[in-house]
């Protein structure tokens, strides 16, 4: 199989536009969802995924491995850092450009170990929009923001309507956010862009 990289993004993007009322740098974001399992602080086991917002098109994410997070003895599951990949990416696109969006397609290279108790530092960018597909790419360092890159992600996310999640999302989970919207991030998204 070859490492030759391909072209990426895929398909001719315009450079996304911040959203007017995307956080400022240096903002730590809230978890959007309680129960999410990359950064819901309801969510036991889960990621518990940290972020900030950097410069520019870039959200910075961190997240510590632990015993509950393993494959193999002492050593993160690949599946699992995917997820926290997924979570950073979509934080990356839900912020900086204000609109709901979800995962089409996640591509990610491991090409280091990552032991429990490391932290990684996920540092995401926008690299660009074709319609509704956003293109967003990280690396992912070993316990420093300039540490080994052990994990490299990109990603095809797509922006959907709100509905999307009215639809398909579990009845009594709506019901239970209906009933407590703390539940969400307080920064909810406008409903037409
Ligand atoms: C602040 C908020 C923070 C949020 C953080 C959350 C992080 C976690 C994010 C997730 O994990 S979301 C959950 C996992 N993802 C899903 O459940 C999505 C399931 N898939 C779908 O619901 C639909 O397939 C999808 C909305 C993605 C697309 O269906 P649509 O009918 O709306 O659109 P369509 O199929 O026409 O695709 C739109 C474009 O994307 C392209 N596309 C869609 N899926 C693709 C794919 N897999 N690979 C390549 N291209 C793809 C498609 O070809 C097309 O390109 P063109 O506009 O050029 O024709």
């Amino acid at each position: 199989m070859s490492r030759a990289p391909e072209p990426w993004p895929p398909v001719e993007t315009d450079l996304p536009q911040r959203h007017a009322d995307a956080p400022d740098p240096g903002t730590d974001l809230p978890p959007h969802y309680a129960h999410c399992f990359g950064c819901g602080d309801q969510a036991e086991d889960g990621l518990h995924l940290r972020a900030t917002v950097g410069e520019g098109h870039t959200i910075l994410s961190q997240f510590t491995v632990t015993e509950a997070h393993q494959g193999a003895p002492g050593l993160a599951h690949g599946g699992l850092l995917a997820c926290a990949f997924d979570e950073a990416l979509g934080t990356t696109v839900g912020n900086l450009l204000r609109s709901p969006a979800v995962t089409a397609k996640l591509e990610t290279s491991f090409l280091r170990p990552v032991p429990v108790g490391t932290t990684l530092f996920i540092d995401a960018h926008l690299d660009g929009i074709a319609g509704r597909k956003i293109y967003v790419s990280a690396d992912g360092r070993l316990d420093a923001p300039d540490g080994p890159i052990a994990v490299r992600a990109r990603a095809l996310f797509v922006l959907v309507d709100l509905s999307h999640f009215v639809t398909h999302g579990r009845k009594e989970d709506l019901v239970a956010v209906a009933k407590d919207p703390s539940l969400l991030s307080h920064r909810p998204f406008e409903i037409n862009p």
